[in-house]
């Protein structure tokens, strides 16, 4: 049947959903062991050699008290972070689809605290995504004190941000036009600008008017995606700190609609938006290497991509119900 043969790894079951277009892969690990090393993340989220995704979300059991799920998301880079908006819709309705819960008000425990999900109709999911962090070193953003408005020198220019934690780093600029904005050009650049020295996720915003804005995000760890979750929650801090956003703001990503909600600081941001699931896969993980292979790994005994896996760090990330 499907036993593995040797130098094989285990079966691992995963779901690919999106929201907005943004993309998963999702995978139980309550049912089923799972063990991935970054390296084969990036393997795994190439669009065209992998399966294709912006972020890996991983369910596990809880580690708290009161909490319902353990949240670990990872970028297309094998990179562990903290929030991932779109990602906790997708979570809520992966962990209901599953059969993992039947509850409709669903407590996740993340890198950066709990988050609260909720289940609405038709795939619709609103999510407590907290209250949003301004003070510069918990964001973290290098600055001598807390601005709503900052000035960062970038490639020889100067640009205005806002810099805003919802778990993860954003930057925001307002911009007259996101079709038009400098999103490939800039967003590398500050995603690594050594002012945010965990890197950050930076959002180009548009006021249309005071409840709606467009958006685009080039984000931390997956470059530039169809829909940012918490970054339309941090642009839509960033617009009522600035005075240019109501409290409840529709905001339009290149994949379709968010509805934000913010009553101002020391209150939480509610998102509220739809998931898709896609398809239901099957696929195959390797074996673990053995330590001769490992030890005498020559560029001749790999396949195309495996030197590039060699040369990197062999963290594992594993996961065991
Ligand atoms: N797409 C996400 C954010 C995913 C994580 C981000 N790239 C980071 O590194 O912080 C969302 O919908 O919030």
């Amino acid at each position: 049947m499907n036993q593995p043969r040797r130098g094989q790894g285990p079966m691992l079951n995963f779901t690919k959903m999106h929201g907005l277009g943004n993309d998963f892969m999702v995978v139980d690990a309550i049912s089923q062991p799972f063990r991935l090393r970054p390296e084969m993340i990036r393997e795994l989220a190439d669009r065209h050699f992998g399966i294709g995704f912006d972020q890996l979300l991983v369910v596990e059991p809880p580690g708290l008290p009161d909490v319902d799920f353990r949240y670990r998301i990872f970028n297309s880079d094998g990179s562990e972070v903290e929030q991932c908006g779109n990602g906790a819709r997708c979570f809520a309705r992966f962990v209901r689809d599953q059969r993992l819960t039947n509850k409709k008000v669903i407590r996740v425990q993340t890198a950066k605290g709990v988050i609260e999900l909720r289940v609405g109709r038709a795939g619709m999911v609103t999510v407590d995504m907290g209250v949003p962090e301004l003070n510069p070193p918990a964001i973290p953003f290098a600055a001598d004190q807390r601005k709503d408005i900052y000035t960062v020198e970038v490639g020889g220019e100067t640009v205005e941000l806002s810099a805003i934690s919802l778990g993860n780093p954003h930057g925001v600029l307002v911009v007259e036009n996101v079709d038009t904005a400098p999103v490939g050009e800039l967003g590398p650049r500050l995603e690594n600008h050594p002012r945010f020295p965990a890197r950050a996720n930076i959002g180009f915003l548009q006021i249309v008017d005071r409840t709606h804005a467009r958006l685009r995000v080039f984000e931390r760890g997956s470059g530039e995606t169809m829909a940012c979750g918490s970054g339309a929650c941090a642009a839509v801090v960033a617009g009522c700190l600035r005075g240019l956003l109501d409290s409840r703001v529709d905001v339009e990503l290149t994949g379709g609609h968010l509805v934000i909600e913010w009553q101002g600081e020391g209150s939480p941001v509610m998102m509220e938006g739809p998931t898709a699931s896609v398809f239901e896969g099957q696929l195959r993980l390797p074996g673990d290497p053995s330590p001769r292979r490992r030890r005498g790994a020559r560029q001749g005994d790999t396949r195309p991509g495996q030197q590039r896996q060699q040369n990197r760090q062999r963290q594992t990330v594993t996961s065991k119900p």
